[in-house]
């Protein structure tokens, strides 16, 4: 009988939210890091699904960063980053495709099915949902790696309406059908922003923003984007979280409501996120807000 309860209390908790985010569009990106195993990816499927049968809207952009990593030590290739991006020559981004457009895209579109829930998958290429155009962070040439210059969110308007959740893999195109090879962090911040989204969540293999990426227990649960900078000359962001942060900011900045990074190797992390009152992970927030940290 208790169990009962609890369940009633639960979803009592949660119904307000389920109003608030009634029709709304939520981003979520899926990292390759949070991709561990199975049971977990099927629990974040789960999660997504039950969002969409109340009535959200999800987009899902995902990585898929570790696999590349594994095709490319296949090859004999080392995995080469510069500021969080991979060095892409053009053997490197043939693997990032078949890796990304071709079997992590279709994994998940395929479990979304076998949960009953329809879902496309695409890469910004179809539909000429992003154009690229060759990203050279601080000058330097770092091949075929593309920033977003335009989101066309015409397909993806058009399959949310027929009630398909979109799959997106993070490749793109640019006006002389180069293919580039894009941060999913990208992707997912430049979708959340030209569909305005109501949220933008990052799913990732750390608890969120650590002081010490060493020490779990350092979250840092609430950042002002005017502090990100700060964060970064004192080599407290580095690496991956890099690109994550950045695009937070940049879709707090295009009117986004709320961006999370979260651990995605949480069970259900994503339903704490956005049905209850106790958000997990960091959140990135607006100066006037006033929040605090
Ligand atoms: N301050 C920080 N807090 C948490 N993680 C950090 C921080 N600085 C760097 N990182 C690194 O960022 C990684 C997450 O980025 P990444 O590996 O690209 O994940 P994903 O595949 O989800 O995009 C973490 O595993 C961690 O090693
Ligand atoms: C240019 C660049 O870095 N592209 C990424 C695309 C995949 C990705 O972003 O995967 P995660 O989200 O799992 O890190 C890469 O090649 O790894």
């Amino acid at each position: 009988m208790d169990k009962y309860i609890n369940q009633a209390k639960t979803l009592m908790e949660a119904l307000p939210y389920i109003k608030k985010f009634n029709n709304k569009i939520v981003v979520i990106k899926y990292g390759g890091s949070a991709m561990i195993d199975e049971k977990l990816k099927m629990s974040v499927i789960k999660d997504i699904t039950l969002m969409k049968l109340v009535g959200i809207r999800p987009v899902v952009v995902h990585g898929g960063g570790k696999k590349i990593n594994e095709m490319l030590e296949k090859v004999g290739k080392e995995s080469l980053f510069v500021d969080g991006l991979r060095v892409t020559d053009d053997e490197t981004m043939e693997i990032a495709e078949m890796v990304l457009s071709g079997s992590i895209n279709k994994e998940i579109v395929q479990m979304f099915q076998q949960q009953g829930i329809k879902a496309v998958g695409i890469s910004g290429k179809d539909g000429r949902t992003i154009l690229a155009r060759k990203k050279m962070p601080g000058g330097k040439d770092i091949g075929w790696v593309g920033e977003i210059e335009k989101v066309n969110p015409e397909l993806l308007d058009s399959l949310m309406n027929d009630d398909f959740v979109p799959v997106v893999a993070p490749i793109a195109t640019d006006e002389n059908n180069h293919t580039y090879n894009i941060n999913a962090d990208y992707v997912a911040s430049a979708l959340a922003s030209a569909l305005k989204a109501e949220k933008l969540v990052y799913l990732t293999d750390v608890e969120g923003v650590l002081r010490d990426v060493e020490d779990k227990d350092s979250l840092i649960s609430k950042i002002a984007i005017d502090r990100i900078e700060q964060y970064k000359e004192e080599k407290v962001i580095t690496g991956g979280m890099i690109p994550k942060i950045e695009n937070c900011k940049k879709s707090i900045e295009a009117g986004v409501n709320s961006v999370h990074i979260l651990d995605g190797r949480v069970e259900h992390c994503l339903l704490l996120e956005v049905f209850t009152n106790s958000g997990i992970g960091t959140m990135i927030y607006k100066q006037e807000d006033n929040h605090g940290e």
